[in-house]
């Protein structure tokens, strides 16, 4: 019996009202791609129209929460506020202790930023120890041995926002 991994939905919430910001960091992008490909596309299926969907993007994790906060920002005085927001961004161990710094500085900075935002901000930062996890979690490695971790945060967004939305 499959127990790890995200549970059934407890219904399936319609997307078709919420606008959503994705950022991205384009550092390992072929699995950039993939992770958002499958966000947008697990969005696309509960409801989001696709012209709600805002895509911007950064040069690495470490910045995306100073970019997502003023993404937020600049959507709102655009007159098109966000409903929900996902940083995503992929880090794969290397040979120095860089991995580690921003990992967890990213993690922490994406957790208190919904205080500072006010608004749901999906975790979609994978943090891997090597390339092949990292290309199984975008659901793009030979053996397609695990989903596309993007659907889930595509998933969660579109809860957050419809649960908890202003
Ligand atoms: O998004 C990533 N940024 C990475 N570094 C760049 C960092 O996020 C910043 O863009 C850079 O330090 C400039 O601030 C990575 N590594 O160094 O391995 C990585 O794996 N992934």
């Amino acid at each position: 019996m499959a127990v790890k991994g995200l549970g059934k939905p407890d219904q399936v919430y319609d997307g078709s009202k919420i606008r959503v910001g994705i950022i991205h960091a384009r550092w390992n992008r072929v699995i950039i791609d993939a992770l958002v490909k499958g966000a947008i596309e697990r969005m696309a299926s509960l409801g989001v129209d696709e012209k709600n969907i805002i895509i911007e993007t950064v040069p690495g994790s470490y910045e995306l929460p100073w970019g997502t906060k003023r993404f937020v920002d600049k959507q709102a005085k655009l007159g098109e506020p966000l409903d929900v927001v996902i940083p995503i961004g992929v880090l794969i161990k290397g040979s120095t202790m860089h991995f580690e710094y921003i990992s967890d500085s990213t993690t922490h900075a994406l957790m208190s930023l919904q205080e500072k935002v006010d608004m749901p901000v999906i975790f979609g930062l994978l943090t891997c120890m090597t390339e092949e996890q990292a290309l199984a979690r975008a659901g793009i490695d030979e053996a397609h041995s695990m989903h596309n971790h993007g659907e889930d945060w595509g998933a969660a967004a579109v809860e957050m926002a419809v649960k908890f939305g202003k």
